[in-house]
């Protein structure tokens, strides 16, 4: 036990390999106040063999009134978020900066910048991408305003307005994955539920949760109830994350909290390796004549949609689709156009076949049985799909 911190110790001393985050808040000069933050960046950190760099950004100096008003402040904001690997807004009250949180948060979901957003940042993350991406453009918490026609936030029904402290929902409750195969799964371990501690007396609108996600923001966690929204992602992004709730309060050194570990492992790259992601293969041949994507190197790996064909056919006139695995993150290898045919040795890994989206689905008439001489079936986390003549392993 002291040996495990000695060695950190020195550890912590030997660091060099930086990382780099803005923390976006109200109360950036008084740092305490976001105490447990910094100590869960701090444990994650450490544990990645990073030197921690917190860049205190004050949410309003990245306000467009601040341009005129303060401009110094405004562009060394600006700077400081611009230079950022991953981009934290924490928990808050109170609508002070609440415009600058909702820049940074468009910000990072507009440049792929790993993000986390804490409670109020969770709240955010859905107000801006209402706003941005839904063009619902008065979308608001009706903590910030209570006439806004697009409630997106909205006070939980079961809490008080005139009675504040205890009223509040406090302390461990139970998150359940409604996607196991997100992110935030993943760097749980794959449990089915997670307890984590809350603080707050406002919630994601669920009568607006379908229109959210029909927009492309997943809710991948959520409580007993389904109705109230704990985890959000963004799929189609590096890492962008939103939890309802404070994991920094359960992080302990030597034992970093998930979430705060998935950002710092995103904002340092090292994320991907770590989930077992592929990154997409840059070499060999991935070409499309627009009626066929056709690979002649090594494997076509995808993290976004999977492999698909809205048109034509996917088709390999050689060996069959072939490679080290045929691996998808997104909604597994899909056709609604064509078949997915192979004419030479079907469709083959030497490795693994791994879907972790929605499997290998065909509507139209998949001819070849898929194989592989590699673990396949410790690896198919997705649902097959033999809506055609069958698909098996
Ligand atoms: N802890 C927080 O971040 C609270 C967020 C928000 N003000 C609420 O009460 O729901």
């Amino acid at each position: 036990m002291f040996d495990d911190w000695t060695s950190r110790a020195q550890l912590c001393d030997d660091l060099h390999e930086m990382v780099r985050i803005a923390m976006v808040g109200k109360y950036t000069g008084l740092s305490d106040a976001y105490l447990s933050v910094i100590k869960a960046l701090l444990h994650a950190s450490v544990f990645c063999h990073r030197k921690l760099v917190v860049d205190w950004v004050p949410a309003s100096d990245l306000e467009d009134p601040a341009a005129k008003e303060t401009p110094d402040a405004y562009r060394a904001a600006w700077k400081l978020l611009e230079g950022a690997d991953g981009i934290l807004v924490p928990g808050g009250f109170g609508d002070r900066g609440v415009q600058g949180k909702i820049l940074a948060a468009k910000y990072a979901r507009e440049n792929n910048v790993p993000f986390l957003g804490i409670c109020l940042g969770m709240q955010i993350a859905v107000i801006e991408f209402a706003r941005s991406v839904m063009n619902l453009h008065d979308a608001n918490s009706t903590e910030f305003d209570p006439e806004t026609r697009n409630p997106c936030i909205i006070f939980m029904p079961e809490g008080s307005k005139t009675h504040m402290g205890g009223t509040m929902r406090l302390g461990s409750r139970r998150t359940y994955f409604h996607v196991k195969n997100c992110k935030s799964a993943k760097l749980y371990d794959s449990v089915n539920y997670v307890d984590e501690r809350h603080r707050h007396r406002y919630e994601v609108n669920p009568d607006m949760v379908p229109k959210l996600e029909s927009a492309g923001l997943s809710f991948v966690g959520k409580d007993e109830s389904g109705r109230r929204m704990e985890i959000l992602e963004l799929p189609t992004h590096p890492f962008f994350v939103g939890v309802q709730f404070h994991p920094e309060y359960k992080s302990r050194p030597g034992k970093p909290s998930a979430l705060f570990l998935g950002l710092i492992k995103a904002s340092c790259g090292l994320l991907d390796a770590s989930l077992q992601i592929p990154v997409p293969l840059r070499q060999g041949n991935i070409t499309s004549n627009g009626k066929h994507i056709t690979s002649n190197g090594r494997s076509i790996v995808t993290n976004g949609n999977g492999i698909m064909s809205n048109v034509g056919d996917i088709t390999s006139n050689g060996n069959g689709i072939t490679g080290n695995g045929i691996m998808s993150n997104g909604n597994g290898i899909s056709s609604n156009g064509g078949d997915i045919t192979s004419n030479g040795n079907g469709i083959t890994g030497n490795d693994d076949i791994m879907s972790n989206g929605n499997g290998i689905s065909s509507n139209g008439n998949p001819k070849q049985k898929p194989y592989a001489n590699g673990s396949t079936k410790n690896r198919l986390n997705g649902t097959y799909h033999p809506n055609g003549n069958g698909v098996h392993v």
